[in-house]
């Protein structure tokens, strides 16, 4: 029986960019998430885990202190708080695959930027200071980096600065500020980290069936099953054309010769190119199909 001192943490951001993939992965990974008497906690009750939700800024430093055992943020932030700590305090288990968004610096139309070298002397404002300052560092540029906590965007047009450092991903935010991208400092995507602490026994269990399972909800997001038939003589040229399979299943088909089912896991997008490639290779009656559920 497991009490509540041994159900896991995991913080993910209550409201913002990452609350409703976060929670749609923990769904899918067969959670049932319960909102608890209040917004900043919920419990989930198949599972034993309680989800802490929070502002996204907090996560590392729960992390690190093992208030929370796992947790789901940015790179951005993951990193830009990796950078005022003396030594490493969380573990990244998996990239998730959205939240996908990229640290990039920014110039207003006109202004000319050939490398980093052309930021040196300027002012940039930032919300991410640690990492704008490594970036510069490495290039050996000195420039002035002006914190901002939000509406970067604005700086060039207030005089604050010349530049600006901040998360881009459409572009449209810039565009609409008169900004264009020259420079990029950091590509980001959600990642589940976990305390370096030493977790009970029982959380460990907890721990690794939750990490099963979140693996395998990511090996099907890209995944598909595929099915086809084709002579003997195609087979060689089909194995090298699935994307990504090392040892597909072939089955002999009743009462034709010669001629075989191939069924295989593609780890890879299966695009209309592939399917024209298999066909153009003998392949007939091509089936893609979805994956729901996979346990490596
Ligand atoms: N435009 C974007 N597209 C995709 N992902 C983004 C984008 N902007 C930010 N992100 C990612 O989502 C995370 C959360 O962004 P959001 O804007 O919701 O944060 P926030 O305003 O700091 O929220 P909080 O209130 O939790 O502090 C960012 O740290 C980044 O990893
Ligand atoms: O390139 P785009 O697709 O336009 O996205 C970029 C914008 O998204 C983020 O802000 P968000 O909208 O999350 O608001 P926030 O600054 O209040 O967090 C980021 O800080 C940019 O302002
Ligand atoms: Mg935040």
């Amino acid at each position: 029986m497991i009490g509540t001192s041994d159900r896991l943490h995991l913080a993910i951001q209550k409201s913002g960019r990452l609350s409703d993939s976060s929670r749609a992965l923990l769904r899918e990974s067969g959670l049932r998430i319960q909102h608890g008497k209040n917004d900043l906690t919920a419990r989930v009750d198949n599972f034993p885990i309680d989800l802490m939700l929070v502002r996204d800024d907090d996560i590392p430093t729960f992390v690190r202190d093992g208030v929370c055992e796992f947790g789901i943020v940015g790179r951005n932030v993951l990193e830009e708080f990796a950078l005022g700590e003396a030594e490493p305090a969380y573990e990244v288990i998996a990239e998730l695959g959205f939240g996908t968004c990229a640290l990039r610096v920014a110039a207003p139309e006109g202004k000319a930027y050939d490398s980093p070298a052309s930021l040196a002397g300027e002012r940039i404002a930032t919300s991410y200071p640690r990492l704008l300052k490594r970036f510069l560092e490495e290039n050996g540029v000195e420039a002035t980096v002006i914190e901002m906590s939000g509406a970067v965007e604005l700086a060039p047009r207030l005089h604050i600065a010349s530049y600006i450092c901040d998360l881009v991903s459409t572009g449209a935010t810039l565009e609409a500020n008169g900004l264009h991208v020259v420079d990029t400092v950091l590509e980001s995507e959600a990642l589940l980290v976990r305390t370096l602490k030493p977790l009970t026994p029982e959380k460990e269990e907890a721990a690794e069936m939750l990490l099963m399972r979140i693996r395998g909800v990511l090996a099907t997001q890209d995944s598909k099953y595929i099915m086809m038939n084709a002579p003997e003589e195609a087979l060689a040229t089909i194995g090298e054309i699935l994307p990504g399979v090392e040892a597909p299943t072939v089955i002999p088909l009743a009462g034709r010769p010669g001629h075989f089912a191939v069924h295989a896991v593609c780890q890879e997008s299966v695009f209309w190119e592939t399917l024209q490639k298999l066909k153009a290779a003998g392949a007939s009656a091509i089936l893609v199909l979805p994956i729901e559920k996979m346990m490596m």
